[in-house]
């Protein structure tokens, strides 16, 4: 295929308004570590064996996950060959994100995926010192690959309910490890079918026949050599999925199998020797691993939904369709108003996720640092604010990529866009590390007590001060950014004052607090959005809005160029660099299976006797 860009591209290029390489350079950080991450792109990308002969889509279900392994391999070896010893492990990290390599390697996602995103993150944050130690040097190098694993098939979201049970036995000093139903089997953890041989397991814990809430254990369930699942275990996969075919999600039964003592990860609850149980601090710090996750999730967010607007964007810069105006020739699409509406956003709703998720890794930082000195005050705050976040974004980054496909037509609907696959990795982070409603109800449960607090007088936190501060309801609207904010907290204040009346009404006329609470749910979910305003405040927005479409319009291509993704990153037909659109989707279609060869047997062996009624 000849280098030639479309001309259309090329002039969008000449129009842009801004110096792109000083956005990219913003959002990696600085020009140097634009230079760094582009210099690792280079190395890795440049890795054989690391790119599919065959397109992924064209695989069995088996061959998928096969070539998965072989590709996770291929590609976890590069990024160790390819990492600078001069750069910090936060450098490198920054990189590695930012650059998302590994969507050049998988068009869905990687089986060792969660032994990263999760099972390190576990030990990290759950294991005692010594413990850390010992499981973090055979982690860290691979020697062991594990998962979490916490959901069951009855229960996800509901985790004082898991039914896994690891009962103390003092006399051996081992857990046993139990699941006495099939509800009680794990259910949903990446890797755990056949690429792990390690997991965290979250289990309901029982000393004496007394319970002691649901807590951590590393398990290893598969021989080192042969990988054979131990005894005591049974295992499997779930089977095909929407998305995330290639992340190996598994089964895993227990049947009284024994782990020892030191296999319970006690950095906050401890079992000594004797079986006395040492409470935690805060029961709900081993849930941290999933707060530390909601918090990452941000940030994917931003990434996927920026690769998503990049590839609508260059197509809708290259396609031509209709007539605006008669005998003027078919324009480009992005010149339709529409069009602009549905990708703009995208673009301006990435650079907003990604400067939240900033925002809140800081906030996580510090929330982490004062746990680790015994300081719990801001954990509340950390766990309302992630729950609303990771909700907030992976359900508008859904919608802004299923956006994204619509708006490229027909060719969206082609796996070779890329844009389904997309869609299917970010629908699947609404239900993943809690489900988004349940997570929007937590949000709502700690507004609910900060408006109560507010209204007796007490000082709220920073995030929540709007909940105290005195608006009027005959608010003037004013287009400028400082009247669109305090037009959004005014509505937000609204919200949950109307919530928090809705519930004081159910519980006056006799409902339990607790019914009254599922009685005002949607409000309360509602309350816990901040995004929508109202009609009446929309129409006055909206000559302000087409302006502003008007003024990004010469720019969308720059923009979609600043975030930097390479062709191998978008692994699209439709949004490489050079919009050679036609051409790659011929070039996609000819590798079809189906192509190759004039005349499929089915011909032969049902469809000529069926036309000449011999069938
Ligand atoms: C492409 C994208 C890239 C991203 C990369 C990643 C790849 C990843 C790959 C995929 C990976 C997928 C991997 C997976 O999916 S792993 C499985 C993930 N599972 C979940 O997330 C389950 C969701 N459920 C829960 O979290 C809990 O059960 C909830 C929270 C719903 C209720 O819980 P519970 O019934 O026990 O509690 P309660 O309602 O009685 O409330 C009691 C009190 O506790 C407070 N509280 C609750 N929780 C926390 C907390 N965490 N920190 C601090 N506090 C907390 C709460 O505010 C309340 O406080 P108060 O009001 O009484 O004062
Ligand atoms: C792609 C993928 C990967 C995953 N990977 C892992 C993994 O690696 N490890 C792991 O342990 N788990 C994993 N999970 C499981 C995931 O964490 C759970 O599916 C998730 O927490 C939701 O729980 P659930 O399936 O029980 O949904 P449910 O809780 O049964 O939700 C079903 C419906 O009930 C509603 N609902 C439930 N409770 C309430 C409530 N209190 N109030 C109002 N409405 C409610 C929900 O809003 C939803 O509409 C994965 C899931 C997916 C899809």
């Amino acid at each position: 295929m000849s280098a030639k860009v479309n001309d259309d591209l090329l002039t969008e290029r000449r129009k842009c308004e801004f110096n792109v390489e000083e956005l990219t350079n913003y959002l990696d950080g600085g020009a140097q570590a634009t230079q760094n991450r582009r210099k690792l792109e280079d190395k890795v990308l440049s890795t054989k064996g690391l790119f599919d002969e065959v397109p992924e889509e064209y695989l069995s279900h088996k061959e998928k996950y096969e070539n998965a392994v072989r590709k996770a391999v291929v590609y976890y070896k590069a990024m160790k060959e390819a990492e600078d010893p001069n750069q910090t492990e936060q450098e490198r990290a920054n990189a590695t994100y930012r650059s998302l390599l590994h969507a050049a390697v998988f068009k869905d996602n990687s089986p060792f995926s969660l032994h990263l995103a999760m099972f390190i993150p576990a030990i990290l944050g759950q294991a005692d010192e010594e413990q850390k130690k010992y499981w973090m040097k055979r982690a860290s190098k691979m020697e062991i690959i594990g998962t979490y694993a916490q959901t069951e098939l009855g229960h996800g979201t509901f985790i004082r309910g898991l039914e896994t049970t690891a009962t103390y036995d003092p006399k051996t000093e081992e857990f046993v490890l139990h699941s006495p139903t099939l509800t009680a089997y794990k259910w949903w953890p990446g890797s755990l079918a056949h690429t792990a041989n390690y997991c965290v397991v979250m289990a309901h814990l029982y000393i004496n026949g007394k319970s002691c809430g649901i807590q951590p254990f590393i398990v290893q369930f598969r021989d080192e050599e042969t990988h054979q699942p131990l005894p005591g275990i049974k295992l499997g996969e779930i089977g095909a999925k929407l998305g995330f075919n290639t992340v190996n999600n598994g089964f895993l039964g227990f049947d009284q199998h024994r782990i020892p003592r030191n296999r319970m990860l006690m950095k906050n609850a401890q079992v000594l020797k004797d079986g006395t149980f040492k409470r935690s601090p805060n029961s709900k710090l081993t849930y941290g691993t999933m707060v530390y996750v909601r918090v990452v999730i941000v940030n994917g967010m931003a990434n996927q939904l920026a690769r998503a607007v990049t590839i609508a964007v260059r197509y809708s810069a290259v396609r031509r369709q209709s007539e605006l105006k008669p005998d003027a020739g078919e324009p480009q699409i992005l010149d339709y108003v529409t069009q602009q509406h549905k990708l703009f956003i995208g673009i301006a709703s990435s650079h907003a996720f990604t400067l939240t998720a900033k925002w809140l890794t800081r906030m996580y930082q510090k929330v982490t640092a004062d746990l680790e000195k015994g300081n719990l005050d801001e954990l509340p705050e950390l766990h309302a604010i992630a729950c609303c976040l990771k909700a907030v974004t992976t359900t508008d980054t859904s919608v802004l990529v299923e956006r994204s496909r619509t708006s490229c037509g027909g060719h969206g609907y082609m796996l070779s866009s890329n844009l389904p696959q997309i869609y299917g990795l970010v629908t699947a982070a609404c239900t993943y590390e809690g489900e988004n409603t349940v997570l929007m109800l937590q949000t709502a449960r700690s507004l609910v007590k900060a408006l109560e607090q507010a209204q007796s007088g007490k000082r709220l936190s920073p995030t929540m001060s709007y909940l105290s501060e005195k608006v009027s309801s005959r608010l003037k609207w004013d287009n400028s950014i400082d009247g669109i904010v305090k037009g959004f907290r005014r509505v937000a204040y609204g919200k949950v004052e109307s919530a928090m009346r809705s519930m004081r009404k159910y519980v006056r006329s006799g409902l339990g607090p607790e019914d009254a609470w599922n009685m005002s749910s949607v409000q309360l979910v509602a309350a816990s959005e901040y995004t929508s305003i109202s009609e009446a405040d929309i129409r006055q927005l909206q000559d302000t809005y087409e302006d502003l479409l008007g003024k990004i319009r010469p720019n969308a291509v720059g923009l979609v160029d600043a975030f930097d993704f390479r062709d191998q990153i978008l692994n699209s037909t439709l949004g490489a660099y050079d919009g050679r659109v036609y051409e790659r989707l011929m070039e996609e279609a000819l590798k079809s299976p189906l192509n190759a060869e004039p005349v499929n047997q089915s011909f032969h062996k049902y469809l000529k006797p069926f036309m000449q009624g011999k069938l």
